[in-house]
């Protein structure tokens, strides 16, 4: 049987949908490309991230989720501007995080992007008041009248339900009470991106329910773009989009949606779990796929018209 190869036509045609095609991450509001972070420590080399693609659009509020050690917090130094990759691409609301000069990455910190962490105590400062803590921020920035600053800091205090908690200091204040002001500081000078590593953490889980809600109304009322961290299940299967880590790399994802039956009106949610592809043609299969299966080292492929197969290698040669 005879085969003949692509003609010279089909290969220069091939090309120019490549030349053509949009550069990757061009819609997004924040792109990281093959993103690598090692940390060496007494000459031991660490390889946190190992070429983590993730594509965040604006509006979005998303969770990540991965095993303890699989990196998360160290991508979330990197998108807070705390910490710098040692080799990929990573970029936030036009900003290049690994060509980022000191005084450019103290303006990305305080105006890009806002950031609540785990620990409820280390988001606010004790000896100033819920409303002081929200307008520390802007006076930081400078530029705003006094008359606004207030303004926006009992805002936003009221949109995320602590406004009666304005005058009293954090220990004054109950933890999930605490993660809401802290929410409100990080909005203050309205950053473009919100980052929250294990924001529910410490909390109860209807504390935490709250929390989420609060992020939910910024996201919806502000627009801002939100991504959470979190090993709160609860938490991942209220957003529409959660995207897991292992070992450094972005793995699976699932989507949800709402649908209504047509013929009942009922609503219900529908969530679908993807793997992700990087660009050199690469899957991560699920573990608990490949383990059901048997599946390790080498499996059979076959395209079929609209999908391919893959299964487990049963040649003992
Ligand atoms: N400053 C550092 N120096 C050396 N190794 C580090 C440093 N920070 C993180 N690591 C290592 O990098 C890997 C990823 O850590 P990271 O904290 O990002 O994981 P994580 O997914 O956030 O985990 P957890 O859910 O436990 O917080 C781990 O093996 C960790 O030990």
């Amino acid at each position: 049987m005879t085969t003949t190869g692509p003609t010279l036509a089909d290969l220069e045609r091939r090309a120019a949908d490549r030349r053509d095609r949009p550069a990757y991450g061009h819609d997004a509001l924040i792109t990281c490309d093959r993103l690598v972070r090692i940390f060496s420590t007494d000459g031991v080399e660490v390889q946190a991230l190992q070429g983590l693609d993730l594509l965040v659009r604006e509006g979005e509020l998303m969770a990540l989720v991965g095993a303890s050690g699989s990196g998360k917090s160290t991508l979330m130094n990197i998108l807070a501007g705390l910490d710098e990759p040692t080799a990929g691409a990573a970029k936030v609301a036009g900003c290049d995080l690994l060509t980022m000069g000191a005084k450019e990455r103290l303006r990305y910190r305080r105006d890009i992007v806002g950031f609540v962490w785990q620990q409820t105590a280390r988001n606010l400062l004790p000896y100033l008041t819920a409303a002081q803590n929200v307008a520390l921020p802007m006076q930081l920035r400078g530029g705003t009248k006094r008359s606004h600053k207030t303004r926006r800091s009992l805002e936003l205090l009221e949109l995320l339900g602590v406004g009666d908690c304005r005058d009293r200091r954090p220990q004054q204040l109950s933890g999930g009470q605490q993660q809401r002001v802290a929410i409100a500081v990080a909005l203050a000078n309205e950053p473009s991106v919100l980052l929250a590593d294990e924001p529910t953490g410490e909390l109860d889980s209807h504390t935490g329910e709250r929390i989420f809600e609060a992020f939910r109304t910024a996201n919806e009322e502000l627009g801002t773009t939100i991504v959470i961290v979190t090993h709160d299940q609860a938490v991942a299967s209220e957003v529409r989009r959660t995207v897991a880590i292992r070992d450094g790399r972005t793995s699976t994802e699932v989507l949800r949606r709402t649908e209504v039956d047509a013929t009942t009106g009922q609503e219900s949610v529908i969530s679908r779990e993807y793997a992700m592809l990087d660009r050199a043609g690469r899957l991560q299969l699920p573990s608990d796929y490949t383990e059901t299966l048997h599946m390790r080292d080498r499996v059979l492929l076959e395209l079929e018209e609209d999908h391919i197969g893959i299964w487990p290698d049963n040649t003992h040669d």
